[in-house]
């Protein structure tokens, strides 16, 4: 699909978006969250351009890559799992405090969101970041009031890359496999796109594990929200 005539006056009825990497970079908070929680428990501090790399797959895994100090954690055994408990409750502390703090909203995001609500197209927020902390940082991004549904990496039994949470809020805005569109940062917004059967477009400034996104399949891969006007 090319991006022209992507996004039409009637198309789409429904928008997803991710949150993290997509509408806000959001690094500087979960990094610091990061590195709080690491030097709480006697470890070097992993910074930010290691924490972005982490970030997409939802806050346990997170704390389990940094832990291993890597992306690809291994399974842990059972006696690490008391540190991995420890661990994810200090970063939720954490970052309960700082979220929002650092975080900005990427240029061309509220013209985007502007102009799809302006055609009557529905928005909703799609990510795996845990659902406790989305909406406080949609408040403190003056962003909460484009979405009509949000839904965070544990509102349902599972997350992206599973299709389920793209299929949940396109049913519950009234949208179909035909009128709607996922928007995202990552192979799992991608993947979840594909699994779904839905039309995504990929930005390039987001995360995704360090690695472009140019060759996962998305229908349109763009620099800015605001190229999509
Ligand atoms: O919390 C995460 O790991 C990422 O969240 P996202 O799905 O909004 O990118
Ligand atoms: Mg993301």
């Amino acid at each position: 699909m090319s991006l022209t005539g992507l996004f039409s006056p009637r198309w789409p009825g429904v928008a997803l978006f991710d949150l993290d990497g997509t509408l806000v970079d959001s690094a500087p908070d979960l990094a610091a969250a990061v590195d709080q929680m690491l030097e709480q428990l006697g470890r070097s501090t992993a910074g930010i351009n290691q924490v972005r790399q982490w970030v997409g797959n939802g806050a346990s895994v997170l704390v389990r890559r940094a832990l291993a100090g890597q992306t690809d954690w291994e399974p842990a055994r059972p006696q690490d799992e008391a540190l991995f408990k420890d661990a994810l409750a200090i970063f939720y502390h954490a970052y309960g405090q700082i979220n929002g703090r650092h975080s900005i909203v990427y240029d061309g995001v509220e013209a985007c969101l502007g102009r799809l609500a302006e055609h009557g197209c529905k928005l909703g927020v799609v990510t795996n970041k845990p659902e406790q902390f989305v909406a406080p940082l949609l408040e403190q991004m003056g962003l909460d009031h484009w979405f009509d549904i949000s839904i965070g990496g544990d509102t349902l039994p599972v997350k992206k890359p599973d299709p389920t949470p793209l299929l949940h809020a396109m049913e519950a805005l009234g949208g179909t496999r035909g009128t709607t569109v996922m928007v995202g940062d990552s192979a799992a917004d991608i993947n979840a796109a594909l699994a779904a059967g839905v039309p995504c477009v990929a930005v390039r400034y987001g995360y995704n594990f360090g690695q472009p996104v140019d060759a996962l399949g998305a229908d349109a891969v763009v620099d800015s929200l605001a190229e999509l006007l």
